[in-house]
């Protein structure tokens, strides 16, 4: 489904009849053709549905709207950039569907369940299991390996890290870190430390990887080798990927992009073609949107 007629289904008030199922996507895949309430058989295909996401942070006297009832979805597979000047909400949308955040109003749905409503073990168990996360910063234990610091995540999840020879075998190869596996963080470069940080979230097989200016630490050539890798990853193992960034080559390997300003949905462009048209169609909507020059330098895409 497009983003732009779930909206219309949404902006124009349709409200599908109450669903006994706990999934809201029939609900949203709804739309209204004249006159009549069709139902699509895409919905399968929704991943991440989030729906009136509202976030108020500070005192009731000084209330900081950071997001301010944003709705989309992303499909299955997608690699979607979330750009918006400095301030915009973009972390704070990412912490949310990342469930490290709360939302003041509104859901978030991944792979089937709201994660709003996720407390305690079922919380914990969803996140291990269905999140990958990487950060700007990559938090990768300095007296663990390369191997340790991938395998990291099963060990907190208890299961038996022989059973998961072979999927460490993948995420090495996927990330090109086979022939680094037994050096410690500090004997890597800031890209490869990077590329552990992506692998370590890839190692669940997790439904969704939240990216957070994965690229802000990296100079170009690593961050290029980085999206590469990325890209890569996407498109063989059909990983779903949401990646915050300031960076319009960054947000350029995405296959969409979806502006956010000031906790409102701004707008969003789809790749079709070339990479460069897709840059510098990002340009124009960054140039479009504004912000006062908080957006970073970006460089030009090879
Ligand atoms: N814990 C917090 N308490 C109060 N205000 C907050 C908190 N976290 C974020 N904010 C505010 O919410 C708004 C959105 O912040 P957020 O970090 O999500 O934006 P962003 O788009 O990621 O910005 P940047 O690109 O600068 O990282 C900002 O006005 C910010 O100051």
């Amino acid at each position: 489904m497009r983003l732009g007629d779930f909206e219309t289904a949404l902006l124009s008030g349709i409200k599908a009849p109450s669903q006994r199922s706990s999934s809201i996507f029939p609900e949203i895949a709804q739309l209204w053709h004249g006159g009549m309430i069709v139902a699509r058989k895409d919905d399968d295909m929704a991943l991440v549905v989030v729906q009136g996401l509202t976030k108020v942070f500070g005192h009731r006297l000084h209330p900081v709207r950071a997001l301010n009832g944003l709705t989309f979805m992303v499909e299955k597979g997608e690699f979607v950039g979330i750009m918006g000047p400095s301030g915009a909400g973009k972390t704070t949308l990412l912490s949310i569907i990342s469930t490290i955040d709360t939302p003041t109003n509104g859901t978030v749905r991944v792979a089937d369940t709201d994660v709003t409503r996720l407390r305690g073990g079922r919380l914990a168990q969803f996140r291990r299991e269905q999140l990958g996360f990487v950060f700007q910063d990559f938090n990768l234990l300095p007296g663990l390996t390369v191997r340790e610091n991938i395998l990291m995540p099963l060990t907190i999840n208890a299961r038996r890290v022989s059973d998961a020879q072979e999927r460490l075998t993948e995420v090495l190869t996927v990330t090109g870190l086979a022939s680094l596996k037994d050096r410690y963080p500090r004997e890597l470069s800031v890209g490869q430390q990077q590329r552990v940080a992506v692998a370590r979230a890839l190692i669940t097989k997790p439904a969704l990887v939240c990216a957070d200016e994965p690229t802000g630490s990296l100079d170009s050539k690593a961050a290029t080798e980085l999206l590469r890798y990325l890209t890569d990853i996407n498109r063989a193992w059909h990983t779903t990927i949401m990646m915050a960034t300031h960076d319009a080559f960054t947000a350029s390997y995405c296959s969409r992009v979806i502006f956010i300003k000031d906790g409102s949905l701004f707008a969003e462009i789809r790749r079709s073609g070339e990479r460069q048209a897709f840059f510098d169609a990002i340009i124009d909507m960054q140039a479009t949107i504004g912000g006062g020059g908080h957006w970073h330098e970006f460089s030009h895409p090879d």
